[in-house]
């Protein structure tokens, strides 16, 4: 099979994610972001990039976006929100910082495959999204992909419709979006 064959397999695995996505979770966590003073995102390897594109995406709304563990991150506060990235919602680094963020006193918000993890629980909002979990366990998942990338998928495309709601919202569009894009490149 070609390359061009497997990118339709993977088109229709994301056609077939969309519908299983609750609308009032994704709306609850913009309400959540809407509020917030400053939004902090934090998600390990793949899980991690695009919470960095989402950050990104943010910060060109004009929304105080953060990604933690970078020199020029903010002190996260008690009415910012913690946004963590992560499939198994069971990352060690991401578990730490989300109990520093906890005895800080801010909100907790987890984009994740696993509400039950033991960041799931932790988390004041969670969205659940499908895919497979990166161990692929054994035991059967919709997908040809490897590990967790038809998660990864499903969170970029989240993320960014997320993003129209916001420019909806704040009758943004993409001229004056770009305005904040970084010119130093
Ligand atoms: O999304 P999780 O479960 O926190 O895991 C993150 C890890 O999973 C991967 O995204 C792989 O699927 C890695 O890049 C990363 O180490």
């Amino acid at each position: 099979m070609d390359t061009i064959h497997y990118f339709n397999k993977i088109v229709k695995e994301l056609e077939h994610s969309a519908p299983l996505i609750s609308s009032d979770e994704a709306e609850t966590l913009f309400c959540h972001i809407v509020g917030a003073k400053k939004v902090f995102v934090a998600g390990a390897g793949r899980s991690g990039f695009i919470a960095k594109s989402f950050a990104m995406r943010m910060m060109h709304m004009g929304i105080d976006a953060y990604v933690v563990g970078e020199t020029v991150t903010a002190t996260f506060e008690k009415d910012d929100l913690l946004l963590l990235c992560t499939g198994s919602g069971e990352t060690k680094t991401l578990t730490a910082i989300g109990e520093k963020a906890k005895t800080v006193g801010g909100t907790i918000a987890v984009v994740t495959l696993s509400p039950l993890s033991t960041i799931g629980k932790m988390a004041n909002t969670t969205v659940t999204l499908p895919g497979a979990p990166k161990d692929q366990d054994g035991s059967h998942h919709e997908t040809i992909q490897p590990m967790g990338s038809l998660f990864e998928q499903i969170m970029l495309l989240f993320f960014d419709a997320l993003i129209l709601r916001f420019m909806h919202h704040k009758e943004l569009d993409t001229n004056k979006m770009y305005g904040k894009h970084a010119n130093l490149e």
